[in-house]
């Protein structure tokens, strides 16, 4: 179990594949972990030194107190990075990662290959609703939202024909800590690349899913009319389309960075 000591905090790490290898980085969605991209790292891992690490206040990284800024979400990739002594690397980040993701190409361009930016938004949701949500998880834990997890991150079908993995992602999600998950709800309430965008130099592939009701087709295409080097792929999927549609995910990264 590999831990970075940087920022003030231990982020828990895991890297696959020979280390002469272009870099690839993946991070988490909001409630999940590094485990989210078990398909795409057992995929990609001879073509890639692949490196995942759990968002502070997720998995088995550290959940400092927050409030948590999107400054210090993307701080840590690029701690992680020099704590490995890896220069440049691609950027993989899905929802919150590619909130992340944003910020990188934005504010740390020359530690990019290329970006691909998945099922997110330059805004995802709003300052109120992530902030109630917050306090919810405060005062109640992750229960609630746990409950509703399944009809936010996948389509109906998927969710009765791998019903074992909803289960393996929600129960996840319920063990997480609820103050380290709050804390990134609030660096979302705060998030706002619009805008921005424009400021992103790095090739850019962004991934939609069509039945997605978190962050949207129309989403995508707001970000790629910002982004100059950038183009989208819409996966037949709900929010979280790498796990939804693997298969297809992984086709679509390795076309982009191959
Ligand atoms: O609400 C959810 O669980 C979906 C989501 C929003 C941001 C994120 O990373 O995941």
């Amino acid at each position: 179990m590999p831990v970075a000591d940087i920022n003030h905090t231990s982020i828990h790490y895991r890297t696959d594949g020979e280390r002469h290898l272009p870099c690839l980085v993946f991070s988490n969605s909001l409630g999940t972990d590094l485990g989210m991209w078990d398909a795409q790292a057992a995929a990609l891992v001879s073509r890639f030194h692949v490196l995942r690490y759990d968002t502070r206040g997720h998995g088995r990284s550290a959940s400092p107190p927050g409030p948590y800024t999107l400054e210090q979400l993307g701080g840590d990739v690029l701690a992680l990075l020099d704590h490995l002594d890896i220069e440049r690397a691609h950027f993989c980040g899905l929802s919150m990662g590619g909130v992340t993701g944003q910020w990188l190409g934005v504010h740390a361009p020359r530690r990019l290959i290329k970006l691909v930016l998945a099922n997110t938004a330059a805004r995802v949701g709003t300052a109120e609703g992530w902030q109630s949500r917050a306090a919810a998880v405060r005062a109640h834990g992750l229960g609630g939202i746990a409950d509703g997890a399944a009809s936010r991150w996948f389509g109906a079908g998927f969710a009765e024909r791998e019903a074992p993995t909803v289960a393996r992602m929600t129960d996840a999600l319920r063990a997480q800590d609820p103050a380290g998950y709050a804390a990134c709800c609030e660096a979302l309430a705060a998030a706002d690349m619009r805008g921005a965008l424009h400021a992103v130099p790095a090739p850019t592939l962004i991934i939609a899913g069509s039945l997605d009701p978190v962050t949207t087709v129309a989403d995508a295409e707001a970000m790629r009319a910002e982004i100059g080097d950038s183009r989208v792929a819409t996966l037949p999927a709900s929010h979280i389309s790498n796990v939804e549609s693997p298969a297809r995910f992984t086709r679509a990264l390795l076309d982009f960075l191959a």
